[in-house]
Formats: C-alpha cells, sequence, structure tokens
C-alpha cells in the first residue's frame, strides 16, 4: 500500500473508532454495569467464545500500577519464550499502545485488519436491542479477536476501570489474577471508600483461580479476603521485590514503588508457568534468587510516560541538559505523591547524562555543577479529579523532599475524548475556566506556604508579561497557557534566555498531556 493510501486507511479506523465513543460523561453515577451481560453477545457475535475459553490468561485490575505490573508480567514471559499479547490502557499518543504483541505495538497493517474484522460483524449483527459496544468495550474484543487470530500463548489483560464490570471481565477462566495497589480513584464510578473500591476490583476473582496482591490498607484488604474466601480462591499477599534479587541491575521501569509492581508481576509470572505446565522456569517458593529470564524480563521492561527523563532536544552539546522534562502520568492523590518523591529524589541527584566523550564532559562539567537549577511544573488534570487534593499532595511531597517549584504552568488538554490516533483535531473553542481554577489553587497554596527561605533569584519576573499572546494569564508564581505547544515554546524561550539556569520541568497530572508533551519533545 502507498504511503498516502496507508494513512488514510488507518485514519478511517480511527474516525469509526471515534464513533463509538459515547458522549455521555464518565462522571455519572451509573456503575450497574450499563448492560455488562452485552459483551458476552458482541463475543458471540465475533464467534470468539472457544478461543477466548482456551486463552491462557493473566488479569489485572487495582487503583495504581496496573499497566506496570502487566508490562513487568509480559517481558518476564516473553524472555521465558513465550508468545506473548499485552492489552493495557489508556494509551498515549496511539491507540495501538494498547496492543502489544511480543513487546512491540501492533503494526498499522494488522490493527486495521482486525479492526475491520470487528468493527464490520458487530456493524452488521447489532440492532436497536443490541447497539455497537462503547469504545473500551471494542477495544477489549478487539485485543480477544487479536491475541486469538495471533495464538499467543499468554493474553496480559489489564482491567480498563473497576474490575467486575469491565470488559476484560468476559474472561471466565483466567488462569491467574493480580490486584496491585488499591487507593482512590474513579469514585464516582466505583465509590467512595476504600472497601468499596476493593469490592469492585475483586469482581475479577473467578472460582478456584489463585490470586495475588500486594499490601494494602486493612479496610482493602479484608473485603479482597472476604471476597477471595467466597470464591474458593488462594489469594497470597506479595511483598515488593527485593532489589537485592537484581544481580545489580536496575528494574525497567523507575521510582520506588515499581519494586511493589514487580513483586507482584514476579508471582502472576510464577503461578501461570506453574499451572500452564511450565514449573522449570518458575521462580517458586525461593526467595534467595531469581530465574535469569525474570531478570532480564525485570530490567528490561519499558512504558512510556511513566517516571520518563526526556532532555530537551532543542538544545546542542553545548546546552545538553538545560531543559530537562519530567515526565509522570500520575492522576491519583497517592501517585502523585510518589511522582513528587521520584521527581526530588532525580532532581537533587541530577548528572548531566552527556552524549559527547568523557573530555568534554570534564571540561564542562564544573560549570554545569554550578548552575543553579529550577523547577517548573507543567500540569492539568481531567475535571472529574479533585485539584485541592492533587496539588497540595503533590507539592508536599516534593517540599518534604527538599524541592520547591519555581512556577506551575497549567494547559488545556489537546483533547480528551476525541484523541484515538496520532493525528487527532484540537477542538476550535477552549474554555480555560478549569486552568484558571487550578491556578488559582496554586497561587492560593504559595501563599500560604510563603517562607522567607526562598533565596534564588527570580528568573521568570518580567518574561511573562511581555508574552501576552502565548500566556493567557500570569500570576506570581503561575501561569495559564493556551495550548501545550505555547508553554512548550515558551520554555525553550525561556531556556535560551537564562543561560545560567538549568529547568527542571515536571509533566504530571493527566497522562493525556504526558502523551501530548511526548509528542511535542519527542519530534
Ligand atoms: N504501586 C504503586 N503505588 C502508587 N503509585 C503507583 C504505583 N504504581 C504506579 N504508580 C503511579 O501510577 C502511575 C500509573 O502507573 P500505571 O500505568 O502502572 O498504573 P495504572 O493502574 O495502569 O494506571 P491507569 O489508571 O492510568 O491505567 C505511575 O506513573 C506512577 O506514578
Ligand atoms: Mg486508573
Ligand atoms: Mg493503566
Amino acid at each position: 500500500m502507498a504511503e498516502d493510501s496507508k494513512a488514510t486507511a488507518y485514519q478511517e479506523a480511527m474516525d469509526a473508532l471515534s464513533s463509538l465513543i459515547t458522549k455521555r460523561s464518565r462522571a455519572d453515577k451509573s456503575n450497574n454495569g450499563d448492560r455488562f451481560e452485552l459483551i458476552f453477545d458482541y463475543i458471540k457475535m465475533l464467534d470468539l467464545e472457544e478461543s477466548i475459553s482456551k486463552m491462557k490468561v493473566i488479569h489485572v485490575a487495582g487503583t495504581k500500577g496496573k499497566g506496570s505490573t502487566c508490562t513487568f508480567t509480559e517481558s518476564i514471559l516473553r524472555n521465558c519464550g513465550f508468545h506473548t499479547g499485552l492489552f493495557t490502557s489508556p494509551h498515549l499518543i496511539d491507540v495501538r499502545e494498547r496492543f502489544r504483541l511480543n513487546g512491540v505495538e501492533i503494526c498499522e497493517e494488522k490493527y486495521i485488519s482486525y479492526f475491520w474484522w470487528c468493527f464490520d460483524r458487530l456493524k452488521e449483527k447489532t440492532n436497536e436491542d443490541i447497539p455497537m459496544p462503547s469504545y473500551f468495550r471494542f477495544l477489549a474484543l478487539l485485543a480477544f479477536k487479536i491475541f486469538s487470530a495471533e495464538q499467543v500463548d499468554v493474553a496480559i489483560l489489564e482491567v480498563g476501570l473497576g474490575g467486575k464490570y469491565d470488559a476484560t471481565n468476559a474472561v471466565e477462566a483466567p488462569v491467574v489474577c493480580g490486584i496491585s495497589s488499591l487507593g482512590y480513584d474513579h469514585m464516582e464510578i466505583l465509590g467512595n471508600t476504600l472497601g468499596e473500591i476493593a469490592g469492585e476490583k475483586a469482581g475479577i476473582f473467578k472460582h478456584g483461580v489463585p490470586a495475588f496482591t500486594v499490601p494494602q490498607p486493612d479496610e482493602a484488604m479484608n473485603v479482597l479476603k472476604e471476597k477471595a474466601s467466597q470464591l474458593d480462591v488462594p489469594l497470597q499477599v506479595i511483598p515488593p521485590l527485593n532489589a537485592n534479587l537484581l544481580n545489580g541491575l536496575k528494574l525497567g521501569l523507575e521510582g520506588e514503588h515499581q519494586y511493589v509492581n514487580a513483586g507482584l508481576a514476579v508471582a502472576l509470572c510464577s503461578s501461570w508457568l506453574q499451572r500452564t505446565g511450565r514449573p522449570e522456569v518458575a521462580h517458586l517458593e525461593q526467595t534467595d534468587s531469581l530465574p535469569e529470564q525474570f531478570i532480564k524480563g525485570l530490567t528490561t521492561a519499558s512504558l512510556q510516560g511513566r517516571a520518563q527523563i526526556v532532555p530537551d532536544r532543542c538544545f546542542d552539546a553545548d546546552n545538553y541538559g538545560d531543559l530537562v522534562f519530567y515526565l509522570d502520568g500520575a492522576h491519583s492523590p497517592e501517585s502523585l505523591e510518589v511522582c513528587g518523591k521520584w521527581f526530588s529524589q532525580q532532581v537533587l541527584s541530577y548528572q548531566p547524562q552527556d552524549k559527547s566523550s568523557h573530555e568534554f564532559v570534564s571540561k564542562h562539567l564544573n560549570e554545569r555543577v554550578r548552575k543553579q537549577t529550577t523547577q517548573i511544573l507543567l500540569f492539568n488534570c481531567m475535571s472529574v479529579r479533585d485539584p485541592q487534593v492533587l496539588l497540595p499532595r503533590l507539592m508536599e511531597s516534593c517540599a518534604n523532599h527538599g524541592v520547591r517549584f519555581k512556577k506551575a504552568l497549567f494547559v488545556p488538554n489537546t483533547s480528551v475524548y476525541f484523541k484515538v490516533g496520532p493525528h487527532s483535531v484540537p477542538p476550535t473553542e477552549v474554555d480555560f475556566s478549569w486552568q484558571f481554577a487550578l491556578q488559582k489553587i496554586w497561587e492560593n497554596i504559595m501563599h500560604s506556604n510563603k517562607g522567607g527561605d526562598d533565596k534564588t533569584t527570580d528568573v521568570f519576573s518580567e518574561d511573562l508579561k511581555d508574552d501576552s499572546e502565548m500566556c493567557v494569564r500570569s500570576g506570581e508564581t503561575s501561569a495559564v497557557f493556551s495550548s501545550l505547544p505555547l508553554a512548550i515554546k515558551w520554555l525553550r524561550d525561556t531556556v535560551q534566555q537564562n543561560r545560567s539556569v538549568r529547568f527542571q520541568v515536571l509533566v504530571t497530572g493527566s497522562l493525556h498531556l504526558v502523551g501530548d508533551a511526548l509528542k511535542l519533545i519527542k519530534k
């Protein structure tokens, strides 16, 4: 296929996918399952019943760490020699990131072909009673189709939301289940207490199928245990992975909490290997070593937008490291706290990793080390989140580790609901009231925290006011930009004008924001 027609074919599939996005806000109270049972009708329509029942599935729910746990799990089993299928959510840049075969996102050709295979059949067979599936349900069905057609040895499935009524829960007999860290998120749908949330997630437990979880608050753990015993599920609590088991290497995903996820992944893989009849590679009861393939899997796993550090490419070797983006898609109170800690530790131990020669490095190192650094926050969160909780939590976590932001920049997301492809169109009318609200919260915290210990010189006091076209509203320690590209442009310009300062920008609050930022800075 010629490049042009290929792009068009892909775009057509994206448009068809977008047509499944329901306008209904995720915030409306309707976790009555929303006719969950329809998923089984769709599966019949696609003739996938038998292949799903034969699939050797690892199913993972949780509030935080699902995607990371699944990523480690996939990487371990791939390194053990299995043909893997991984379904995760959300995606950052392109919907195909959600479907990985042997660790690599599905190629456009295959995606398009499986897409239409499913879409056309469903279009033909659905009716008034059984309408087309919603966006996420369709993607889960597509994952079932892809993994069955590609005959994967193992399908690792991340729950989209909750557990009980999630489309991935159509799998009736997984090999093993995992529940990652539980916390507060999506309360508008899943309930207000940790117990209620845990109950939803435990909805993935299946009679007699072993399940693993990580240490949880009592309120959550009690519910998990109760649900497990009702279903004869052997539930084991797995401690964080002991870092000494990695032969001096580091986990492929950064951040201390990843040891929690890695421990869970090791348990899931061991159990899967054992239950599918491959105990020879399994890490069974021994606690003093890990099989080589496990170490390789854990240390080479990768996931975009999670604790990712990207030095801006716009700067040449001389100024390499003058603008560094720290990207993390954290968007719940707990994960923002973890993210703040990670960022603080990174910036405090920062040494520019220069690509050029040692000689060059040593010549410039003194000068570099002497350079002042300044930390900036680039933030947005979806309006279903509570920034009154998120922003102080992040800020306190940083402050506890000795880092204070000089300035916070707020931007709207380019497109939230309609971003399914790499070429999405930004909406024409943008309303900044949400960003103004975030800014106000920020300014209030900054004011109430104002101690006398801030001796850094103000590197930007003048710049912002001159840039009225870029900046919609600038405050003392914050600014709202009309778009992410403009905020990044402002950062780059500011760095150019302040050569003695190194800028460390934390981008967080929303995975969509992180995805949009990656698109712009990785070009
Ligand atoms: N065990 C954990 N405890 C707390 N925070 C975590 C944990 N694991 C990951 N995180 C944080 O959550 C963010 C998202 O991680 P990950 O994608 O693994 O989770 P997820 O459950 O798939 O999230 P999502 O709800 O976005 O699908 C990470 O960037 C990290 O900041
Ligand atoms: Mg989530
Ligand atoms: Mg996820």
